[in-house]
């Protein structure tokens, strides 16, 4: 090496940082490595059914001659489904020990790159090695880096990563013997190219392990450790509901050093009992504060927009709830009072403040807002602007505002929607501000139950006035 290259080496900068192909092995691991575990499922507790569904998948490998000679297709992708820590790596690390295939494994991430068309290239490259390792197993975890649906937001580089991955499935030879086995917690972000028929047409759901695969895993996690005949694990099982896989692992690894730390020559029950505490506190150190904060949060959001509608009485609310449910960390379920089809003015203001009673409520009590009002922010939006452009209801006069009359008149109907959400903001801060002990009562409520309904709402606002 000269010395200019040992210097730069020492500073740690690229020293051609205008060769791409340099910069490509600095900035990922090198592609293309393998090993052949020795894995089987006998190492994977419980889960027999996910098992039993992947026999078949071992069986296509060990006989792929069996399956052609009858015309069925060799699957190519099997997708897992899960949260984290539930054994995903592990099954598919045990179907390559099952069929002695070369084990590729990798991540979704690895392939995620500035520049575009390295991560394609890097996609590329690990299928020509897989296929002459062949039977191999593509292990992609958090496949979700790569394979998120493209029409969320234009990148050019991510897309022609996914572009080559499908490439690749779709050209396998048939006689490759690759299978390729993705894992994702987020199945509803992938792109549904990759879902199709003859891609990830597998999909296998693998949860967090109920009392009796816990007990199985406890075991295969005990298999070499000497435990003193204290341990009882089917009681700890009972004790660790909610934890995963990896916990689980990670609960007999760590009793096994507190003993070895207290210098016994045997794990027992208390080593174990200390484990699961240890590993129980550091999960709610690490959500309950912030959890009770957003509860707190989203609880005031909610009583806000439920407030406001009853005061001002329009469309009843059968049910509000602070449980999360999809995207929403929290819901007014309102029943419209009629199918009507025309609104007044003032019901279309009314319906505004309504919709900014949440962020209101945040910046009274909290003073700042979360980004949970943004879909109510949407919809004001589109209210102001049907009542701009389209009834007539603003100082820019009664007549339709569209086509490129529109374009030329955005910037005054910008100014005239800002002016319309300024003052039913005001008005709904200062209503709220008004009835702030109903307002607290309601969050309370919602805080400590977390759900609130129509009944229990109105008695609540019936208590501050008698
Ligand atoms: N069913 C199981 N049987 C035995 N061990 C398990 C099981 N599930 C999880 N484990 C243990 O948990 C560890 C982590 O599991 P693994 O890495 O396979 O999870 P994963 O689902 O791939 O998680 P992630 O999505 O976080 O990568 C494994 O190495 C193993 O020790
Ligand atoms: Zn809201």
């Amino acid at each position: 090496m000269s010395m200019i290259k040992e210097i730069f080496k020492k500073i740690n900068m690229p020293v051609f940082a205008f060769n791409q192909s340099k910069m490509e092995k600095d900035t990922g691991k090198d592609d293309g490595t393998f090993s052949k575990p020795k894995t089987t499922f006998k190492d994977v507790a419980g889960l027999d059914e996910v098992k039993e569904e992947l026999f078949e998948l071992v069986d296509f490998i060990k006989n792929p001659e069996k399956y052609k000679k009858m015309g069925a297709t060799i699957p190519k992708g099997v997708l897992f489904n899960g949260p984290p820590g539930t054994g995903k790596t592990l099954l598919a690390a045990s179907v390559a020990g099952e069929t002695n295939s070369a084990f590729f494994n990798t991540t979704g991430s690895e392939f995620v790159e500035k520049y575009v068309g390295v991560g394609a290239k890097r996609v590329r490259t690990l299928f020509e090695k897989a296929r002459k390792e062949s039977p191999s197993i593509i292990f992609i975890d958090e496949i979700d880096a790569i394979g998120a649906k493209r029409h969320l937001e234009s990148n050019n580089e991510k897309d022609q990563t996914l572009n080559q991955l499908l490439v690749e499935m779709d050209g396998f030879n048939k006689d490759s013997n690759v299978i390729i086995i993705g894992a994702t917690n987020r199945l509803d972000l992938l792109d549904e190219a990759l879902l199709r028929p003859g891609r990830f047409d597998r999909h296998i759901y693998i949860g967090n392990p109920n009392c009796y695969t816990r007990h199985e895993i406890l075991k295969v996690h005990t298999k070499n450790k000497p435990l003193e005949e204290s341990v009882n694990l089917e009681e700890l099982a009972k004790k660790t509901h909610g934890l995963s896989g990896a916990h689980l692992s990670n609960i007999a690894n760590e009793a096994a050093i507190m003993a070895v730390r207290e210098n016994k020559s045997t794990i027992n029950k208390q080593h174990f009992d200390d484990a699961i505490e240890r590993i129980l506190a550091g999960l709610e150190s690490k959500n309950s504060k912030l959890v009770e904060r957003e509860k707190k949060i989203v609880s005031y959001h909610e009583a806000g927009h439920a407030l406001i509608s009853n005061l001002l009485g329009i469309n009843p609310i059968q049910k509000i709830s602070i449980v999360p449910r999809g995207q929403a960390l929290g819901y007014v379920l309102q029943l419209p009072d009629e199918d009507r089809f025309i609104h007044t003015k003032e019901e279309l203001l009314n319906k505004i403040k309504i919709l900014l009673a949440g962020k209101a409520s945040e910046e009274l009590i909290f003073n700042h807002t979360s980004t949970g009002a943004k879909d109510d922010l949407k919809k004001v939006s589109s209210i102001t602007d049907q009542m701009i452009c389209e009834y007539g209801m603003s100082s820019l006069g009664s007549s339709t505002i569209e086509g490129n009359y529109k374009n030329l008149m955005v910037n005054k109907i910008q100014n005239e929607s800002n002016s319309i959400i300024k003052e039913c903001y005001q008005e709904t801060l200062n209503l709220l501000k008004k009835h702030s002990e109903e307002l607290h009562l309601v969050s309370n409520h919602l805080f400590e139950n977390e759900t609130l309904t129509h009944d229990e709402l109105k008695d609540i606002i019936k208590r501050v006035y008698t």
